[in-house]
């Protein structure tokens, strides 16, 4: 754990009546890291990236850029930096791309007309950083899915977080909209923003993560680079399997 680690989870553990999701997950992410979170379906992503923005209950510790996050409500998670985006891209059928991004920002018409007064607020670079400026006055139903997801990234980042939960954005994605996808995230962490990671796309994870955790049962049962992690018995064990072609001719 370096000085500048923007997350740190200490003895995290998330259980749902009986059930003990997470299990004393201790993690950090650095500034402008990629890091993966990654296991068998049921091993307690969700529940983890849930706790950590204040959607399920916890105990233990999680702090970001040194603020302890347990017990604040997860708007106030927002404003000190966490963002996050959500396993099933859903966005406002009825807004354009730049109006979808400009609620991610806390403005809708309505917060604006409360408020008294109309924010400006830059979507356009937001757009451009990731590629879909040419989408700006477009309708989510005219998008591919690979277009609808940058959507759903550029709406986490457009408040300038210091680090964004990703669940699954790479689900459903075909092999180049998924290196597109890759190549935006280490766009976003070579600019400082940090991201933690959690995804089943094992190209996508190997390839754009620094770092990678793996849970199982709800318990850390590795983490390291993705090449000590694609070569780590227990995890292929429990999670990769075999995984290359010349392992399953093998097989
Ligand atoms: N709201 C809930 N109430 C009760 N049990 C839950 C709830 N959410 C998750 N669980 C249970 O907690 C465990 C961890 O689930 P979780 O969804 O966090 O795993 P995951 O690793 O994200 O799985 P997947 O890869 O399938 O999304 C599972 O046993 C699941 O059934």
């Amino acid at each position: 754990m370096a000085e500048s680690s923007v997350l740190v989870s200490s003895k995290l553990s998330v259980s749902y009546g009986g059930v003990k999701a997470v299990s004393d997950v201790d993690l950090h992410v650095d500034r402008g890291e990629i890091v993966g979170l990654i296991g068998p379906n049921g091993a307690g992503k969700t529940s983890f990236i849930d706790a950590v923005s204040g959607f399920a209950p916890m105990t233990g510790s999680i702090t970001l850029n040194g603020h302890e996050l347990r017990g604040e409500r997860a708007h106030r998670r927002s404003r000190l930096g966490l963002s996050r985006t959500w396993q099933s891209v859903s966005l406002f059928e009825d807004l354009t791309v730049s109006e979808n991004v400009k609620v991610g920002a806390g403005h809708t018409p309505l917060a604006d007309r409360l408020r008294g007064r109309r924010q400006r607020v830059e979507i356009d670079p937001v757009l451009d950083r990731l590629g879909i400026a040419g989408l700006a006055g477009r309708l989510p139903g005219e998008l591919s899915h690979g277009q609808r997801v940058l959507v759903g990234v550029a709406r986490a980042i457009v408040a300038s977080p210091a680090l964004v939960l990703m669940d699954e954005p790479g689900a459903g994605l075909d092999d180049a909209e998924g290196a597109e996808l890759g190549r935006q995230l280490r766009g976003l962490a070579a600019d400082g923003i940090s991201v933690l990671l959690v995804d089943h796309d094992m190209n996508l994870v190997l390839d754009v993560c620094d770092r990678i955790y793996v849970l199982d049962f709800g318990r850390q049962i590795a983490q390291g680079t993705p090449a000590e992690i694609a070569a780590d018995p227990a995890v292929i064990k429990a999670y990769l399997g075999t995984t290359t072609d010349e392992e399953k001719a093998e097989a």
